[in-house]
Parts: C-alpha cells; sequence; structure tokens
C-alpha cells in the first residue's frame, strides 16, 4: 500500500497552549480519513502544520514518501481549507478558467470539475448567485482541477442545509469511489460515519483513536448489573479477566467486556460464586457513546 503522508509525533505549541500534541498517523492512497474531534481540538492546526501555512514546533510529516520536496509535493494535492473565494460577478466557468491559468492547468478540466459536482448545468450562472452548498462544490471543483492525488477538506459541510449536505457527502464519495484518496476535518461523528473508512480521533490536541471508523465500534460491550450483594459481585468482576472498567452507576453496576460473553454464561459464571442477580442487561456501545466517552471532559479552549 502506497503512503500519501506520513505523519510522526507532530507538536504545534501557541505559548502554552498545545494545540497539536504528540499526533501520528499514515495516510494511506485510496482510502478516506476523517480527523474528528470537538471545536479546538487541533484538527485545522494538523491540516495548515501538513499544508505548510502553519510552522510545526515539532516532529515531523513526509508527503509521498518524502521523495519530493514539500512545495513539489502540495502540486500534488487539492485543499480547501478556509472560505473559498471567487469571483461574484464572474461565472462558475470564468471563476475556474482563472483558477487554471494561476494554476498551470489545461482548461478543459474545468468541465470534467464542474460534472463531478454536478454543477455543469450552472456553469454560466454568475457565482454572486449561488448557494452556500453550490459555493462550496465549486470549491471542491476548483480543488480538483490539478487531479490531485488527495483531497483535503476542513468542515466541508459547515453551515450547509440537510439537502446540501447530502449533495457533499455524496460528491466526495465520488471522488473517493474515483480512486482519490481523500482526508476531511469534521467535528460530526455522523459524517466520519457515513463518508470515511478511517479516522483520527483528536482532543484537546492528542489522538486518541488511530484506525478503521468500523473498528472503533467493535468493543464487546458492557453489562448492567444488580444483586443484593454488590460488594461481592463487584469483587467477582474485578478479578475476573474478562471485564475491564468496572463503575457503579446509581444502584447498578456497569462493566466492560474485555472478551466476548454472553448474558446467559456470566449469570451461570456468577450463580456459580454465589452471586444470584436481580438484573442483567447486555449492551454495546454505539459509535456516538464511543466517541462520546473518547472525548468527553472536553472543554473548548477557543
Ligand atoms: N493562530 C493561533 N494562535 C493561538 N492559538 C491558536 C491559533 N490557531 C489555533 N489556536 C488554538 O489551537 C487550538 C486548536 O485549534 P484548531 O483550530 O486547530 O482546532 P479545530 O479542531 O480545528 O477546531 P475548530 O473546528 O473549532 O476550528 C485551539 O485551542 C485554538 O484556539
Amino acid at each position: 500500500m502506497e503512503t500519501i503522508l506520513k505523519i510522526e509525533n507532530l507538536t504545534k505549541k501557541y505559548g502554552k497552549l498545545i494545540a497539536v500534541n504528540d499526533v501520528s498517523f499514515n495516510i494511506e492512497k485510496g482510502n478516506v480519513y476523517g480527523i474528528l474531534g470537538p471545536n479546538g481540538s487541533g484538527k485545522s492546526t494538523t491540516l495548515g502544520i501538513v499544508l505548510n501555512v502553519v510552522n510545526k514546533t515539532s516532529g515531523d510529516f513526509s508527503w509521498f514518501g518524502g521523495k519530493l520536496s514539500t512545495h513539489e509535493a502540495l502540486k500534488k494535492v487539492g485543499a480547501i481549507i478556509e472560505h473559498p473565494n471567487f469571483y461574484p460577478y464572474m461565472t462558475a466557468k470564468q471563476n475556474l478558467e482563472l483558477v487554471c491559468k494561476i494554476k498551470g492547468v489545461a482548461k478543459n478540466q474545468v468541465q470534467k470539475s464542474l460534472e463531478i459536482v454536478d454543477l455543469l448545468d450552472r456553469q454560466d450562472d454568475k457565482f454572486k448567485g449561488f448557494s452556500l452548498g453550490m459555493k462550496q462544490r465549486l470549491a471542491i471543483a476548483s480543488a480538483l482541477l490539478n487531479e490531485p492525488e488527495i483531497l483535503i477538506l476542513d468542515e466541508p459541510t459547515n453551515g450547509l442545509d440537510p439537502q446540501g449536505i447530502h449533495q457533499i457527502r455524496g460528491i466526495i464519495k465520488r471522488i473517493a469511489a474515483n480512486g482519490t484518496t481523500i482526508l476531511l476535518a469534521s467535528h460530526l461523528l455522523d459524517e466520519v460515519e457515513k463518508v470515511c473508512s478511517h479516522v483520527v480521533v483528536l482532543r484537546k490536541g492528542k489522538s486518541l483513536y488511530v484506525g478503521k471508523v468500523d473498528e472503533m465500534n467493535a468493543s464487546f460491550g458492557f453489562v448492567t448489573m444488580q444483586c443484593d450483594n454488590m460488594p461481592l459481585l463487584k469483587e467477582v468482576l474485578s478479578s475476573h479477566k474478562g471485564f475491564g472498567k468496572i463503575t457503579e452507576e446509581g444502584e447498578y453496576i456497569v462493566a466492560y467486556l474485555n472478551e466476548e460473553m454472553d448474558a446467559s454464561s456470566l449469570n451461570k459464571l456468577l450463580f456459580e460464586k454465589g452471586i444470584s442477580l436481580s438484573h442483567l442487561v447486555k449492551r454495546k456501545e454505539s459509535l456516538e457513546e464511543q466517541f462520546l466517552e473518547l472525548t468527553k471532559n472536553t472543554t473548548s479552549t477557543k
């Protein structure tokens, strides 16, 4: 598998504030990556560093196996990290032709790019009349003009209505299906779940999870229990290797499983230890619960 971007122990400090704290991950060709985290978790700063618009404090990153200078490598990258600016009185087509001129790209890319973002039929309309969603789609078209190997988007659906969000997500999937690698930053779990194959979860600049979106949900679940001898129950659970974290929630004990175990085997096991349960519910955390658990206690530093 070809590595597009390698990030190693990347750190960015703004005075005392550590915006990005020892973050490492790789971007492999053909995947869709989401950097997921609440406001102020360091998503934009991470993107800014790899795009050479923010200076890193320490750590390293290399594009395309380090064979090219960052300047050369970034010619193979398409990115939208801030609000795109186009000329309001020029049409979509004229705006993109201008970008082609600036980037030194053949004008025939304009039609191709507009088609990908479903704006071909609006190419002769002025930018000033575009909806927010259309403006964002035009920005994506502009980032695609040089046929980049990787497309980087910072909060691509921010501020859009549900229809606009749906369109942008569909377009991202289409671009990915054509083989372009994608890296997007989002604070929306739902977005990452719907669009991405891989995720880097950030909280206060630290990466909490790096891996496949599917595998983030691969926990064994947890069990909520109650009996008339709670201290004994706690003791038995704590000494069993099948359980990890054990917490008390009101009148219940919640035990997180480290291995597969069904409710009836657990009931039998506890009964043999002299525990008769009056309540037993086994559940798996949703991805949302796991994300909230990973990122809880987060207060925005912005
Ligand atoms: N130029 C700067 N000077 C000082 N602090 C900064 C600067 N840029 C970002 N920060 C701080 O660094 C931290 C990370 O910010 P960053 O914008 O990377 O987070 P984010 O996850 O992208 O959040 P958001 O989605 O709200 O933009 C925040 O605490 C922010 O206030």
